[in-house]
């Protein structure tokens, strides 16, 4: 569903990212570790049409969308959660499901109904400004305004970063019953061993802006991918 070869991207003449090659099949969940400053989000902008890369081709759903425009590749399903989550602060939570809900031109599938199944807090807080609720509450809406957007592959950036343990724990549970209830790929990159271990099929780590290994299911274990956390 996803292909990148040799896709080399950075930030002005400086790349950050070289020669990355990854693969992603439909009805996936794949993780990407590394430390800090690898080049993880990074790898997110540049798969979303945020960043140029200066060599190499993205393919999605069998067509190179390299040159496309990020609200381009959104409408053709690729949804994002940034790092930083964004929702709109002075937008209640509905107000921002019904931006989401704005990039979804192909179907009715997945409207409200579905998200306050899965994240019922939403429901009973539609009318609260988003920035009034906790970090973990603005990420379970990022991710919900994610879905009703109806993406066919969602790419999530440090999910459970800065998030209290109950609702790390939720987001872990949630997104692969979300994949394999709607059908959604998902590709995430990450720093947390356990949400690595719970979400992923296989994952790939990287390290100083290459993929340096790639690990299948058997071996996501604490002692294997503590390894490319290491200082
Ligand atoms: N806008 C920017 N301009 C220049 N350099 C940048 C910019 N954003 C990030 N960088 C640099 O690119 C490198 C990779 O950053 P990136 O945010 O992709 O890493 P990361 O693996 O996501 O880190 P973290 O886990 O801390 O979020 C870092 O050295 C960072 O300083």
């Amino acid at each position: 569903m996803l292909t990148c070869r040799d896709l080399t991207v950075g930030y002005g003449e400086t790349p950050i990212l070289r020669d990355v090659d990854l693969t992603v099949d439909r009805g996936e969940i794949v993780g990407v570790i590394g430390k800090n400053g690898v080049g993880k989000t990074t790898l997110m902008k540049a798969l979303v049409g945020l960043l140029d890369p200066s060599a190499g081709s993205i393919e999605y759903d069998g067509t190179d969308v390299t040159g496309w425009s990020a609200d381009e590749r959104a409408r053709a399903g690729i949804g994002y959660i940034p790092q930083s989550r964004d929702v709109f602060p002075d937008l209640t939570v509905e107000q921002n499901l019904l931006v989401g809900e704005a990039i979804n031109e192909t179907s009715e599938e997945l409207l409200y109904e579905t998200v306050y199944d899965y994240f019922p807090i939403l429901e009973e807080r539609a009318d609260q400004r988003a920035g009034s609720m906790s970090g973990g509450e603005q990420q379970m809406l990022a991710i919900a305004r994610a879905l009703v957007g109806s993406p066919d592959l969602l790419l999530l950036d440090e999910p459970s970063e800065g998030i209290q343990p109950s609702i790390v724990q939720q987001i872990q549970r949630d997104i692969p019953e979300i994949s394999d209830d709607l059908g959604i790929t998902v590709l995430f990159v990450e720093q947390n061993l356990g949400v690595i271990e719970a979400m992923s099929d296989r994952c790939y780590a990287i390290e100083r802006g290459t993929i340096v290994d790639e690990l299948g299911a058997g071996e996501l274990t604490d002692d294997r991918l503590a390894d490319f956390l290491a200082v």
